[in-house]
């Protein structure tokens, strides 16, 4: 079972899991996929029998191919209900989510779950559940009361250590119900269930019109459910299964004792990497990640940003190679066939932002060091923010970040009001003057000297 039935599912784990049946020959594997917040992917795929298009786009790509590893799509939105019985049934062995950061409802200040969002706390109250996590706690609940056996679950979002933030959310649901329901509740958990973390990779832009139509040119068929992706695809997990699961390995997903270092290394080189060009290319008037890292000055920085504020305050998993590593990236994002958008890459950047940078300035500040293109990245965001209007910043705390934006739209204005957001900025963070005043200069460069000033600084810094 799915949910969140995104492209990324379609291009990833649907592909992954033909694959080991393909592999292994352990064929009686299927996946019900849950589209969470809007009905479409599943009105997409019912009349096509679940089977869907994925375009390879870029060198290496392979031929077309239709995927059938997806037996049943519902709406979660639509029929929570039967989302709850789909995960408390006996042939259900694997959840796996790709439900987006601002799905988990986390609080930013406890980093558990937000029990004061009104959707969380309807699940709790007893409607079917319409979030995540409210659906996975009462689905393993009405397991756990059918006497149904043990479940994995396992979350494929770019999030650190997503299988721990998932069990400690799960379970805080869990908590949070009258006694006579949490007791028992935590107890099956523990006992039943288990939440192994997991590093996804694999760009997958949105689908959009055009792909559509060459999809359609190439296959000779409409397929209303095709996604496009790049040929690079991996997935290294944690073994830590409670029940079956199909043998991804034999489609060549590596299994590790070391996720929590593959999770890290991705998210701080590559995610973050792909958050600066995407508000570099926001500020450039550049489309696409491909058409950004074309600019000299942006691959520049990400490179640099990389090389001089990741890597020497990161631990990578053995076996990856570090200048390897960066080079395959840059040259991944400037895949021109993809299409990747800097405004979907910049998309969310509150539940972003923190995730795949600050580490990396904790880390240089607290070395003594100038988290140089890592604040690069944040003041990119930081005039993202302030220059795009309310309405329309993609992002689930726009409301919140606006009203933090002072009248002027001055760098030496901004950037503390932003830097005083405490669902992103810790307070030490906020009060460090010489980050503050890092942030205040690529800002200005970005606002007073556009382009040809961050080329200047960049190129010759
Ligand atoms: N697309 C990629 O390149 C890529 C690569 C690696 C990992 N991922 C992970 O997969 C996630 C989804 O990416 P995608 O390309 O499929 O995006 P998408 O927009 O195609 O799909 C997002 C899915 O998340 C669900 N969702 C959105 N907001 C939600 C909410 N508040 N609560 C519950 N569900 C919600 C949507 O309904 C949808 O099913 C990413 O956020 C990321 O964590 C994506
Ligand atoms: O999927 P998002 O929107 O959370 O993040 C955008 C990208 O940085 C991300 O999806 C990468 O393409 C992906 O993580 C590559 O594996």
């Amino acid at each position: 079972m799915h949910l969140g039935l995104g492209a990324f599912a379609r291009a990833h784990t649907a592909v992954f899991t033909e694959n080991a049946m393909l592999a292994s020959g352990e064929t009686g594997w299927g996946i019900t996929g849950v589209t969470q917040r809007s009905d479409t992917v599943a009105r997409q795929l019912a009349p096509q029998d679940g089977l869907f298009t994925v375009a390879e786009r870029g060198e290496g790509a392979a031929p077309l191919r239709v995927v059938s590893s997806i037996v049943d799509a519902i709406s979660g939105r639509d029929n929570p209900a039967a989302v709850v019985d789909r995960i408390a049934a006996p042939e259900t062995l694997v959840l796996t989510l790709t439900i987006t950061e601002k799905g988990y409802r986390i609080d930013p200040l406890t980093g558990s779950l937000n029990l004061e969002d009104a959707e969380v706390r309807a699940d709790l109250e007893g409607r079917a559940p319409l979030t995540a996590i409210g659906q996975i706690a009462r689905g393993l609940q009405q397991r756990s009361r059918t006497g149904t056996g043990p479940l994995t679950v396992v979350s494929c979002d770019n999030l650190p250590a997503n299988g721990e933030l998932t069990r400690t959310l799960v379970h805080a649901f869990a908590a949070a119900l009258p006694p006579a329901e949490a007791e028992p509740l935590t107890a099956w958990l523990d006992a039943h269930v288990t939440f192994p973390s997991t590093m996804v990779d694999r760009m997958v832009p949105a689908t959009t019109a055009g792909d559509l139509d060459a999809v359609e040119h190439e296959l000779g068929l409409r397929d209303e459910a095709a996604v496009v992706a790049e040929p690079f695809m991996q997935w290294v997990i944690e073994d830590n299964f409670a029940a079956g699961r199909p043998r991804w390995e034999a489609a060549g997903a590596l299994f590790s004792s070391d996720v929590a270092a593959w999770e890290a290394a991705k998210l701080r080189l590559l995610n973050a990497s792909h958050s600066l060009l995407a508000y570099l290319g926001l500020a450039a008037g550049k489309e696409t990640i491909s058409d950004a890292v074309a600019e000299e000055a942006f691959f520049t920085a990400a490179r640099r940003m990389m090389a001089e504020d990741v890597l020497p305050t990161i631990t990578l998993p053995h076996g990856l190679d570090a200048d390897e590593y960066c080079a395959q990236v840059l040259t991944r994002f400037a895949n021109p066939a993809l299409g990747h958008t800097t405004a979907k890459v910049g998309s969310d950047g509150s539940q972003k932002i923190g995730l795949r940078l600050l580490s990396t300035v904790s880390g240089n500040l607290d070395a003594g060091r100038e988290p140089r293109w890592a604040a690069l990245a944040l003041a990119a965001w930081m005039r993202h923010v302030a220059t795009t209007p309310a309405d329309q910043l993609n992002d689930p705390l726009a409301a919140e970040l606006h009203a933090a934006l002072p009248a002027s739209g001055a760098a030496a204005d901004v950037v503390p009001a932003l830097l005083g957001c405490r669902s992103i900025f810790d307070a030490e963070l906020a009060r460090n003057q010489g980050f503050a005043d890092l942030l205040i200069h690529w800002y200005t460069i970005i606002d007073t000297h556009g382009l040809e000033g961050l080329r200047k600084e960049i190129n010759h810094g």
